[in-house]
Formats: structure tokens, C-alpha cells, sequence
């Protein structure tokens, strides 16, 4: 089985250094080229949560030569336009593309390798990316019921969804789904909102949620992402650690309370995490929240569903990215004080 994760930063390199750990040999292609050096010399150290290091086989896309069976495509979405095509002739008709990313991937990668070749899924741990060869699991995954969630786009459980399951259940329990966008929606409820408001306000999710404001905001976001998925005709899934989604619906100040105390506790487990999105304003780089934060305002659009909070992290997070505005909590002020329903939760 020739295997390649695509895209080794945070996310591939954690990945990938369990899977060769675990026996697998697994291809680590990634256009940092001192990453890649750094890989292949030292192997991929994994710290944080972990602490190990494994010796790894690395690559540059430019040095592809073997055609793959299954591929992982962990690099941001931002990059699906240039490096899809750089894929294809190293697919063949049994290939499986398999997109971990963020936001509702599947279409777009679909559009370049064929619906045929591709599959999904959410992925319920984090990784920041701390040096050359290193990556740090960022959070604790002892109390995960499982890793991933990953289904064909038709929902049908098949061969291969379950061999690419058998493989990811190398680093941790794969669940196939047969509704993969349900699943897409339950992890939108974590990025387009402590993600989103991490990225907006430059700072931790710990930070996100010790802030009234902040915190509020999340569940704002929060009941958009379930209005607009409802709207869609998903229903919302089971959140991280089996939380009901429930109290989204946000409809009087005891449930907003409740919610809130819901986001209060999914994050205690991950207070120094920072957003993928965050991380790359810090680096300089475009983030993905056009397809997080605009997809759910995309599918607001459709429906017309107003979106005011996820619309309003987009235009915060591409000032940032333009150098308009600071990484700060100072954003929070963008959020219009008439917005908010109900009297702020105070955190005890
Ligand atoms: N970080 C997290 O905790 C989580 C992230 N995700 C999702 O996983 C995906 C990956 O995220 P993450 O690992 O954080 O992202 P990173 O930016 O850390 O890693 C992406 C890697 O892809 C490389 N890359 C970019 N363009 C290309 C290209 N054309 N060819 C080959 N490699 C390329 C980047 O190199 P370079 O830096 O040189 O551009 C980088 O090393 C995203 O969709 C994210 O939303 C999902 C769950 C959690
Ligand atoms: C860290 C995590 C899991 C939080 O929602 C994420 O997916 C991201 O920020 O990209």
C-alpha cells in the first residue's frame, strides 16, 4: 500500500510520525524544504501531549514519483488550488484521495481528482507547528472517544472508507459515518467559533473563553452554524467529548447560559490551543476562514439566514490578514453591542 500524507505541517507531521510509528510506511511530502531536510535527517519529533520521535521518509512535491493508493491531504485549503494538480499523475483510477481538512472540503477536491477518488473527514485533536522536524499535540486526546470522523461523500460504508480507516486507527479509533456532512457541520461548530473568535482576537482559546465577550460571541456563532445547518437539512452530531448540540438553539437566557457553560468546559481541556487560522495571521499568511466562517455565511446566504457574527469574524480576520488591524482583543468591538440577545454569562 503506497500511502502519502500531503501537506506535513502541524496536522500531517503528527499524523504521519504515529503512522510510522505503527509500521506504516508513509510518504511525507511538504514544500518547506527545511522541514523536509530536517525530517529526513532527525526524523519527525512529536511533542506536547507526547514525546517521541520516529525516523520518517520525506519529500517536496516537485519530487513525487510514485503513483499513491491512498493520499491524506493535510495542507490548508488555501493551498488545494496549486497543489491538486500537482497530484494528479500520481493517482490512478484505484487512488484514494482522502481530505482531512477543515471546513467542507470534498467539493472543490472532488472538482480536480473526480467524486469517484475522494473522501473526508473531521478530525477531533490539534497540532501546532513548532519547528523543522517538531510539532507539538496540542491537546489531550486520553479522553477522546475517537480521532477522526470519516465517511464517503454518499455516505455508503465501502472497501475502501474502511481501509482508510484501518489505517488512521494507527494514531487513534477512526468512526466511519455514513452522513460526512453532518459530521463537517459538528466539527464548523468548533472552528467557525472558538477557532473563529481565536483568530479574530489573536489569542488562545483559554483566552477566548475567560473573556465575556468573547465567550458570548462563540455561542452567537455557534447558533448560526446550527440554523444554517438545519437550514441545509443536516442535523447537528453529537459535539467533541458526545456534548449535545442542543443548547445552540439558544432560545432564552437559560439555555444561552447553558450553552455557554458547555463551550466553558469543552475548551478547559485545550486553554493554550491557538486556531490553524490564528496561527497562520501570525505567520503572515492567508488563513482558511473563507471556507469556514464564509461557508456557514455562504449557506446563511442561500437560505437567507442573517449571519451578522460569522460574517463579522470574515471581515476582522481578512483585515488582519491585510495588516488593517491588529491581532487583538481590541476586534471585540466590532461585534455590535445590539447583537446580543441575552445578558452576558458570567463565568464562575
Ligand atoms: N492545526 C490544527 O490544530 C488543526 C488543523 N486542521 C486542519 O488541517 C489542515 C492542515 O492544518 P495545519 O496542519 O494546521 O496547517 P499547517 O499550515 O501547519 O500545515 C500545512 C503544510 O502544508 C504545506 N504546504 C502548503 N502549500 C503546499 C504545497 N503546495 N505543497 C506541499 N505542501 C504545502 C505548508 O508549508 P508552508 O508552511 O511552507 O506553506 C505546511 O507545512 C487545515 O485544513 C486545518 O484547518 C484540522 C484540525 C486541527
Ligand atoms: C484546533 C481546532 C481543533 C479547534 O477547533 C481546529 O480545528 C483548528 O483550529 O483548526
Amino acid at each position: 500500500m503506497r500511502i502519502a500524507i500531503l501537506g506535513c505541517g502541524a496536522m500531517g507531521t503528527v499524523l504521519g510520525a504515529y503512522l510510522a510509528k505503527n509500521g506504516c510506511s508513509v510518504d511525507f511530502i511538504d514544500n518547506y524544504e527545511e522541514h523536509v531536510k530536517v525530517l529526513n535527517e532527525k526524523g519527525a519529533h512529536i511533542i506536547g501531549k507526547v514525546d517521541f520521535t520516529v525516523p520518517v521518509k520525506a519529500i517536496t512535491p516537485n519530487q513525487m514519483e510514485d503513483i499513491y493508493d491512498i493520499v491524506f491531504l493535510f495542507t490548508k485549503q488555501t493551498a488545494n488550488e496549486v497543489i491538486l494538480p500537482q497530484l494528479l499523475p500520481h493517482l490512478d483510477e484505484n487512488s484514494t484521495v482522502c481530505t482531512l481538512q477543515n471546513g467542507v472540503p470534498e467539493p472543490f477536491v472532488a472538482k480536480y481528482v473526480g467524486e469517484n477518488r475522494t473522501v473526508g473527514g473531521a478530525v477531533l485533536w490539534s497540532a501546532t507547528f513548532s519547528a523543522p522536524g517538531v510539532s507539538e499535540l496540542t491537546q489531550d486526546v486520553s479522553n477522546l472517544d475517537h480521532f477522526f470522523e470519516i465517511g464517503e461523500i454518499n455516505g455508503k460504508i465501502t472497501d475502501r472508507i474502511q481501509k482508510v480507516a484501518e489505517i488512521l486507527n494507527l494514531m487513534g479509533k477512526a468512526s466511519v459515518s455514513t452522513n460526512l456532512m453532518a459530521s463537517r457541520w459538528g466539527k464548523l461548530v468548533n472552528n467557525a467559533c472558538v477557532s473563529g473568535m481565536s483568530a479574530a482576537c489573536g489569542c488562545t482559546f483559554g483566552e477566548v473563553m475567560q473573556n465575556d465577550k468573547a465567550r458570548a460571541c462563540v455561542s452567537y456563532l455557534g447558533h448560526e452554524v446550527k440554523v444554517c445547518c438545519e437550514a441545509a437539512g443536516y442535523e447537528l452530531p453529537p459535539l467533541v467529548l458526545g456534548l449535545s448540540p442542543d443548547s445552540l438553539s439558544l432560545k432564552d437566557q437559560e439555555q444561552f447560559n447553558e450553552n455557554q457553560q458547555m463551550f466553558t468546559y469543552m475548551y478547559s481541556f485545550a486553554p493554550n490551543a491557538k486556531a490553524s487560522m490564528l496561527q497562520d495571521l501570525e505567520k503572515g499568511k492567508i488563513t482558511e476562514v473563507k471556507m469556514i466562517n464564509g461557508y456557514v455565511s455562504e449557506i446563511g446566504k442561500k437560505y437567507g439566514i442573517p449571519t451578522p457574527f460569522n460574517d463579522t469574524v470574515i471581515e476582522i480576520v481578512k483585515k488582519i490578514e491585510k495588516k488593517e488591524l491588529p491581532l487583538s482583543m481590541s476586534n471585540l468591538k466590532y461585534f455590535n453591542d445590539d447583537w446580543f440577545t441575552y445578558d452576558m454569562y458570567k463565568a464562575k
